[in-house]
């Protein structure tokens, strides 16, 4: 049997570990997934000082951070590229995954949403995340309104894509928020 060259540290539930688990797929690349529980997990603190996933092992690279692990494989490993060749395209892609990642995401992760309910009320848990997504969601319908195709930016999945997704899927099953149904939740259903 063979071993797969990277090692991915994941949870099921990670919309980071989400990104990274598309772009292996779609760079048609082996990985061993393994999942742990973020925050409390000492073999994962080990590899990414912050304690969350993903965090990604390739022979004797190790690399945490999504951005920074996608990144890295599309440099790698070229093939099905993450990033368009048209210059305007490849800012938008670089704008949607910075919006998601500082402006949306962070704000609607576990640590905070219980964070919130701790200190301002457990019934204004999911009210918080839903108004950090819905803000980040109107900011982007307007980024993408000349670009969107059948993906983001076109008829290809690139990074935007990979961001979305997965943020979408949040959005509907974990925040209970009305998105409009798109083949962003139908690509995420496959990885
Ligand atoms: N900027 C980091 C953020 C990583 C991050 O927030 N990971 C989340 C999962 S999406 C996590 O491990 N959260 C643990 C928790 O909130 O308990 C990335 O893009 O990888």
């Amino acid at each position: 049997m063979k071993i797969p060259q990277q090692k991915l540290y994941s949870h099921p539930m990670s919309s980071c570990a989400r990104r990274v688990r598309l772009a292996l797929n779609l760079k048609g690349l082996e990985y061993e997934c393994i999942n742990l529980t973020p925050l409390e997990d000492p073999e994962l603190s080990k590899i990414n000082p912050m304690g969350y996933v993903p965090a990604l092992v390739d022979g004797t690279t190790v690399v945490s951070d999504s951005y920074a692990i996608l990144l890295y494989l599309e440099e790698k490993y070229p093939q099905h590229a993450l990033l368009p060749q048209d210059l305007m395209k490849k800012s938008i892609n670089y704008q949607v995954a910075s919006i998601v990642s500082s402006s949306i995401q962070p704000l609607q992760n576990t640590n905070i949403v219980n964070y919130i309910g701790e200190i301002v009320g457990p019934d204004e848990k999911i009210p918080w995340a839903q108004l950090h997504i819905r803000k980040g969601f109107v900011a982007l319908e307007k980024l993408l309104v000349n670009y969107a195709a059948k993906y983001a930016t076109g008829d290809e999945i690139y990074l935007a894509d990979l961001y979305l997704a997965p943020q979408i899927y949040n959005a509907i099953y974990v925040y209970n928020l009305d998105m409009v149904m798109s083949t962003h939740k139908l690509l995420i259903c496959e990885f």
